[in-house]
C-alpha cells in the first residue's frame, strides 16, 4: 500500500478580480494542487487560510464592487495589495491579474513585494515590451529579495511565446515568428483593462490616452468599429522574451490580432507561425494553432498557474530572480 502523504496544495492569491482574476478563481476551484487563499481588487481584499469560496467572492465582487465586503474574510482598503501582503500569510504565490495601466503599474507592485520583505513566486500576464523591460531591470533586486518572478506568462506573451521557443528547436536559424490572435468576448465590460490596453495599440492612441478614456468614450469608439478592434505590429513582449531566450532578434517577431468585443466566438484562430532554416538548408514553417473553443481566459489563466507551479519548483530549490515564459517550461497543474 502507498502510504506517502499527498503534498500540501500551494496557497495562491489573485491580485485583480476583474475578468481574468475571476476566471483564475474559477479555474483553481477544480485543482487539487493549488488553493485560492487570497484575492484583491481596487477597493479591498479577502484572505482565508482554509481557502476562499470562489462563488461567494465572485457574487460579492459583482454585486458590491469588491471582495472586501465578504463576511469574516473580507477587508475594505484603498491600499489592498499592500495591506494583503503585509497582513495575510502564508501565500506561496500570486497571479497578478491587474491592469498594467499606467505602463509601470505591475513593476511598481513587484517593488511593493520587495519592500514588504515578501518571499515567494509572482506571475504576471503583462503584455508590453517596455513593461517586461522594466521588470528585467529589477532582476537582481528580485533575486536578492528571494522572489521568483515569472513574467509574460499569459497567452501572448506566454503560451504562444513558449510554443515559438519549442518550434525553434527544429531550425538552425529562426527567420520570423508571427503571432496572430483572435479574441471573442461577449461584452467589453468583462475585460475592461484588456480592452483599454488594446485600444492603446491603435494608431493615434497611447497607454495614457486609452487609460484616460471614460467608459462612454470606449463605447463610442467600439460603436464606430462594430465592436471589433484590429491590431497590427503591436509592441508585445513576445519579442524581447524570444530575444533574451536566444531564439531570434526582436525585429523578427510580429504580433497582431482581432478582438471582437460583442461576440464570444473568436474572429480568427489564434496561432503562431515560426519560420526558419534547418541544418540541411530547408526553409519551413511550424504552425501552432489554439482550438477555437478555448477562451482567452483559459489560454491566459491555465499557463499563468502552470508557470506559477514551475516557479514554485525553482523557488523550492533556492532559485529566485526573473524568468520569462520563453525560458521555462510551465508545469501541468492537477
Ligand atoms: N498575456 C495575455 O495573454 C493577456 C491576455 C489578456 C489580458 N491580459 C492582461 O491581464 C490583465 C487583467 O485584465 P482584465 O481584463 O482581467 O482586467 P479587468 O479590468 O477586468 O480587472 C482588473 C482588476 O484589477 C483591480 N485593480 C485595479 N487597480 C487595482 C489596484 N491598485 N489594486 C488592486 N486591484 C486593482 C480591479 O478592481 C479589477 O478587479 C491586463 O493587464 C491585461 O493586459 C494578458
Amino acid at each position: 500500500m502507498n502510504t506517502q502523504p499527498l503534498p500540501l496544495p500551494l496557497c495562491v492569491g489573485v491580485l485583480g478580480f476583474g475578468g481574468l482574476g475571476q476566471a483564475a478563481a474559477k479555474l483553481l476551484s477544480s485543482k487539487r494542487e493549488m488553493i485560492l487563499v487570497a484575492a484583491a481588487d481596487q477597493k479591498g481584499y479577502a484572505y482565508s487560510r482554509e481557502g476562499l469560496n470562489t462563488q461567494a467572492c465572485i457574487t460579492t465582487y459583482q454585486n458590491q464592487g469588491t471582495v472586501g465586503y465578504l463576511e469574516s474574510v473580507g477587508t475594505l482598503s484603498n491600499n489592498s495589495i499592500q495591506d494583503l501582503i503585509t497582513t495575510s500569510q502564508p501565500v506561496d504565490g500570486y497571479f497578478l491579474a491587474l491592469p498594467n495601466l499606467p505602463n509601470d503599474f505591475i513593476p511598481s507592485v513587484a517593488k511593493q513585494f520587495i519592500q514588504a520583505g515578501w518571499r515567494g513566486v509572482l506571475v504576471d500576464a503583462i503584455k508590453r515590451t517596455s513593461a517586461v523591460e522594466q521588470l528585467l531591470a529589477m532582476k537582481d533586486e528580485l533575486q536578492a529579495a528571494g522572489i521568483t518572478y515569472m513574467t509574460g506568462c499569459g497567452a501572448t506573451p506566454g503560451l504562444l511565446t513558449a510554443a515559438a521557443a519549442l518550434a525553434a528547436q527544429s531550425y538552425a536559424e529562426v527567420h520570423k515568428v508571427e503571432i496572430t490572435f483572435g479574441v471573442g468576448i461577449a461584452n467589453w465590460e468583462a475585460y475592461r483593462a484588456t480592452v483599454r490596453e488594446d485600444i492603446g495599440h491603435i494608431p493615434g492612441y497611447t497607454v495614457e490616452t486609452a487609460r484616460a478614456m471614460t467608459d462612454p468614450e470606449v463605447e463610442a469608439l467600439l460603436d464606430k468599429t462594430n465592436g471589433v478592434l484590429t491590431l497590427a505590429n503591436m509592441e508585445h513582449a513576445d519579442d524581447v522574451m524570444l530575444e533574451i531566450a536566444g531564439i531570434c532578434s526582436r525585429d523578427r517577431v510580429t504580433v497582431g490580432g482581432v478582438v471582437d468585443t460583442r461576440n464570444p466566438q473568436k474572429p480568427l484562430s489564434t496561432n503562431v507561425k515560426v519560420t526558419g532554416r534547418t541544418f540541411e538548408g530547408k526553409i519551413s514553417t511550424h504552425t501552432f494553432t489554439l482550438g477555437d473553443e478555448t477562451s482567452m481566459a483559459a489560454n491566459v489563466c491555465g499557463p499563468a498557474f502552470g508557470y506559477l507551479k514551475a516557479g514554485q519548483e525553482l523557488h523550492n530549490r533556492g532559485i529566485s530572480g526573473l524568468f520569462t515564459a520563453a525560458e521555462i517550461m510551465p508545469k501541468f497543474v492537477k
